[in-house]
């Protein structure tokens, strides 16, 4: 709803309430629409000033409401008769101005923000356009190229950048419902025509055909399949050729074909699930409402390789001091320029400070006596591991939380190593762990639900999203991933090539296909885990066939290019060719093709045309097959935690939900067919046989997604 009062006089003052963030719900878009009539129509009202309850102006259109029919005043005449209203209306922006929220100050005759304050129209992320005269009225207000940037991207703003870019009216650091009102005194009486964004003419480039071709272009390559995206260009081009009425009609149309689309299903399932994994819970019954994160004043990083760099700066950049450990002074100095440099870089990004007072390198682990909370992030190997946990574990306070960043070790045997395993958690990151936004919390048995809480709760502070999963090998992400790698190079075995199977998953909406990304992280990677895991090198059961490891099948092609130093990227060549080693550009690699044909020969294989559809059945429901198993074994709480962990930290398509969402997509009866079917037709490949969850959840009818986890609390229940 909306509340009215009359302040200072000759002031309406109009305030949205609907906690958490006064989303346009039905009954909001009621009492607004009520209340800027009365304020219209009372002499005594010169002037009206809307604002938002408990510091937040408007999150938007209410998404809640998308499921069911629409109710209430419909938001564009809403807000249209703001804007024609014969009185000024000044928007008074506190916390957030987002979407439809947005397009509401956008009608309004002046905007005020608080220096806090985030602006921004994000529909697309939700698969939608902004469809309450956004797309039409702010090209008219900072022009077409600056619309078109916020609208495709669905970006924040800052209200600093918003006043620089013209969106604002000013910004403050005082009251702003104060300086609203002020401002509303001060400008009643005067012409509104000026003001009304409706009327005005957008600023465009001179060759404007050229500008938004080249802007469809961009778009359409960082969209992958989206078409949000694209929608939104198509709006924008309408409203730098178009009267505004005709641009409002397309805006509408354009809205018309993504509100019941599959895609944005999929980013509004998405945007829920976000939320979702922040009510974490454990098999043992904590849970994120009844378990409490400890402060974390001060923090370290152990191991500053790669992964350990991109932690501390994202520690510092979080504003926790950090005292950064590596073994010896010449490693020691080499990170300290690499974080440095990191920092600054990022703080000259973003316009502020690089708080490198924050961060004390040392190779001193005494120095580590205060700290609340360590993360180790040196070479993965499980000795070096334990030992440094168990150093740790002496020099530390006890209440200390000693995490690690392994990416697939049992935590629990590291927890194992200390005087305090309760306070051991995983805190897995994402490479580069600073613009990485995901976080895999790992608990083991004897995990403390204080501990969980304390690392979810950091993982919020470094603007992370963080989803608490089980401890098992390669956690939630990496050991769904096992599976998909596999039946990538059993299909190279087949008669596919690295070029066809990315081409089929990058169409499909990854920014990468598997081979692509294998040679981008490096083989050797991979060829360690493998060895760690008794599959290739010295682990092998002498005269056990190269393609048969621990009683299944087994593909020995990477192993091959590892012994032949193609590592990927990093060496030159890999599955691709690249112009030199550290080279970007993937090319395809005539030498590969023999080198896989003659391996064909060599192993008596016979090679067989492989179908894009084959390649995505193969790959993406073996990953499905195993996320069902995982959920099986209570390792993640959900779907939508198996889904977000995929759609931030493995480049899964948010258009397309996450691999879970997608199984219920596509529809699991069809799914459990297709697995059926290759698994018949590939029995030494038993990762394809169909999950008893899988099976379970064609049994009950495929109950949507949202119900899942009450057929899961049931397996687990009868375990
Ligand atoms: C016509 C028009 O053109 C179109 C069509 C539209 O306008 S489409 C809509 C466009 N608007 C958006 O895309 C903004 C979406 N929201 C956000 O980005 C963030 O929420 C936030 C505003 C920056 C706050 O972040 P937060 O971290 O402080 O809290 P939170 O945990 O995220 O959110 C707190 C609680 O509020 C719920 N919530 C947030 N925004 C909501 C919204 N717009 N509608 C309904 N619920 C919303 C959220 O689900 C959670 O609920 P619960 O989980 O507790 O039950």
């Amino acid at each position: 709803m909306a509340r009215y009062t009359r302040i200072a006089g000759s002031i309406a003052l109009i305030t949205l309430k609907n906690p958490p963030v006064n989303a346009l719900s039905a009954a909001v878009r009621q009492g607004i629409t009520d209340s800027v009539g009365r304020a219209l129509s009372d002499p005594e009202v010169e002037a009206v000033v809307l604002c938002g309850e408990d510091g937040k102006f408007c999150g938007g259109a209410d998404i809640k409401e998308f499921a069911r029919p629409m109710t209430g005043p419909g938001l564009v005449p809403m807000i249209d008769a703001i804007e024609a209203g014969e009185k000024p209306v000044v928007a008074a922006i506190e916390g957030v101005a987002l979407g439809g929220g947005l397009e509401l100050a956008l009608a309004c005759h002046y905007r005020i923000a608080h220096y806090k304050a985030r602006l921004g129209l994000p529909e697309v992320t939700l698969g939608l356009i902004p469809a309450a005269g956004g797309t039409q009225r702010l090209p008219r207000l900072i022009g077409v190229p600056a619309a078109l940037d916020l609208i495709t991207t669905g970006r924040h703003v800052s209200a600093h950048e918003a006043l620089k870019l013209g969106i604002v009216d000013r910004v403050t650091d005082r009251n702003t419902l104060e300086l609203a009102v002020e401002f509303a005194k001060s400008v009643s009486g005067q012409p509104l025509a000026p003001r009304r964004l409706s009327t005005r003419q957008p600023s465009c480039p001179t060759d404007l055909d050229s500008f938004l071709e080249g802007a469809m272009l961009r778009v359409r390559q960082r969209a992958r399949g989206a078409i949000a995206p694209v929608a939104c260009v198509q709006a924008v081009r309408a409203a730098a050729t178009l009267p505004f009425s005709q641009g409002m009609e397309q805006e509408k149309e354009l809205m018309a074909s993504l509100f019941t689309s599959a895609q944005a299903r999929a980013m509004q399932y998405c945007f829920f699930s976000q939320r979702t994994v922040g009510r974490w819970s454990m098999p043992s019954g904590a849970r994120w409402d009844n378990s409490k994160a400890q402060p974390i004043h001060k923090a370290a990083v152990i191991g500053l390789g790669t992964m350990g760099r991109g932690i501390a700066v994202s520690l510092v950049q979080a504003g926790i001091p950090v005292v950064a450990v590596e073994m010896e002074t010449k490693q020691l100095e080499v990170a300290k320029h690499a974080v440095t440099s990191i920092l600054e870089r990022e703080a000259q990004k973003r316009g502020k400070e690089p708080k490198l007072g924050l961060i004390h390198f040392s190779i001193d682990l005494q120095d580590l006596r205060e700290v609340d909370l360590v993360i180790e992030a040196v070479f993965e190997d499980m000795a070096l591991k334990k030992q440094v946990f168990r150093e740790l574990s002496s020099v530390c306070r006890p209440n200390a939380f000693l995490c690690t960043n392994t990416s697939s070790l049992d935590v629990n045997q590291l927890a194992a190593a200390t005087r305090m395993p309760e306070l051991v958690v995983g805190m897995h990151f994402f490479a580069p762990a600073h613009v990485m936004k995901l976080l895999e919390v790992v608990y083991g048995p004897r995990s403390s639900p204080v501990a969980v809480a304390t690392a979810m709760q950091l993982g919020k502070r470094l603007g992370k999203v963080s989803v608490a999963v089980g401890n098992c090998h390669g956690f939630v992400g990496n050991r769904m991933l096992m599976p998909y790698m596999e039946q990538s190079v059993f299909l190279l075995e087949e008669g596919a090539t690295p070029e066809q199977v990315d081409q089929a998953l990058e169409e499909f909406g990854f920014p990468m296909g598997v081979f692509r990304v294998s040679d981008l992280s490096g083989l050797d990677v991979g060829w360690k885990v493998r060895k760690g895991l008794g599959l290739t090198g010295p682990g092998v059961a002498p005269g056990e066939s190269a393609r048969i490891r621990q009683g299944r099948r087994y593909c020995p092609l990477p192993d091959l290019l590892c012994k032949q130093g193609r590592l990927g990227q990093k060496t030159g060549k890999g599955w691709y060719l690249y112009d030199k080693p550290g080279g970007r550009v993937a090319k395809s690699d005539p030498w590969l093709h023999n080198f896989l044909e003659e391996y064909r020969s060599q192993h008596g294989l016979q090679a067989h045309p492989v179908s894009q559809q084959e390649v995505l059945e193969r790959c993406l429901y073996s990953l499905i097959n195993e996320g069902f198993r995982i959920l099986e074994d209570g390792i993640a709480a959900g779907p939508e935690d198996i889904d977000t962990i995929y759609v931030f930290g493995y480049g899964w398509p948010p258009h397309r939900g996450g691999p879970m969402f997608h199984a219920g997509a596509v529809g699991l009866p069809t799914v459990l067919e297709k697995l059926e079917h290759y698994s018949q037709a590939h029995p030494d490949i038993p990762q394809l046989q169909p999950s008893s969850l899988l099976r379970r959840l064609v049994t009950a009818g495929s109950p949507p997604i949202h119900k899942w986890r009450e057929v899961v609390k049931t397996v687990h229940s009868q375990l």
